[in-house]
């Protein structure tokens, strides 16, 4: 279940909170911009990219988006790290002028085998942990290594006791 063993903490982030911190990110990005100032696209890495790349991309005014597909987690235990789908690789080349985008990166697992494919994109992540934020060229906040981050598409509203009992 997705409890937050192992992590000792829990950092829950809202739509409203994805959504500030993603164009956060983009505002960053505007000043790393390839030379001649425009992205030729943008690659989400699905799942949990595809947000903040959206947001992202409407902010940089990026219209070419497209997707790598990369397996690493079931729930919060990781295997090795599979891509199991590619994006048009006419379109991304070597990966000069492109920026791929993900919500996190935690091992860096994920992205090594992503700049395996792309050695020269610009990676981006709204958030970072220290084991992998060497694989990250630009991020907004980073957290510490036993923090589980719970993003919106993974929670919903409920109830909570009061701390005080009637
Ligand atoms: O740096 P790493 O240790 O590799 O972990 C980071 C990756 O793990 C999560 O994806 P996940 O594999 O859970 O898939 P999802 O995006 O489809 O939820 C997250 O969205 C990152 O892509
Ligand atoms: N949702 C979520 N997925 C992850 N994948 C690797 N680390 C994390 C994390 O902290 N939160
Ligand atoms: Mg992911």
């Amino acid at each position: 279940m997705t409890d937050r063993l192992p992590h000792e903490k829990g950092f829950h982030v809202s739509w409203d909170q994805l959504h500030r911190d993603a164009r956060a990110l983009a505002w960053r990005l505007q000043d790393v911009a390839p030379a001649g100032g425009e992205w030729r696209a943008v690659i989400a890495i699905t799942r949990g990219g595809m947000a903040p790349a959206m947001i992202v991309a409407r902010e940089l005014d990026i219209r070419t988006v497209d997707t790598i597909s990369v397996k690493s987690y079931n729930h919060q235990t990781q295997s090795e790290a599979q891509v199991i789908k590619s994006p048009d690789m006419d379109l991304v080349g070597d990966g000069e002028g492109v920026l791929i985008v993900d919500d996190l990166v935690d091992t860096g697992r994920t992205l090594k085998v992503v700049r395996e494919r792309m050695p020269k994109a610009h990676v981006a992540t709204v958030y970072a942990k220290p084991m992998g934020r060497d694989m990250v060229d630009t991020f907004v906040t980073e957290v510490s290594q036993d923090t589980w981050i719970f993003f919106p598409w993974d929670m919903a509203l409920q109830y909570v006791e009061p701390y005080r009992g009637a």
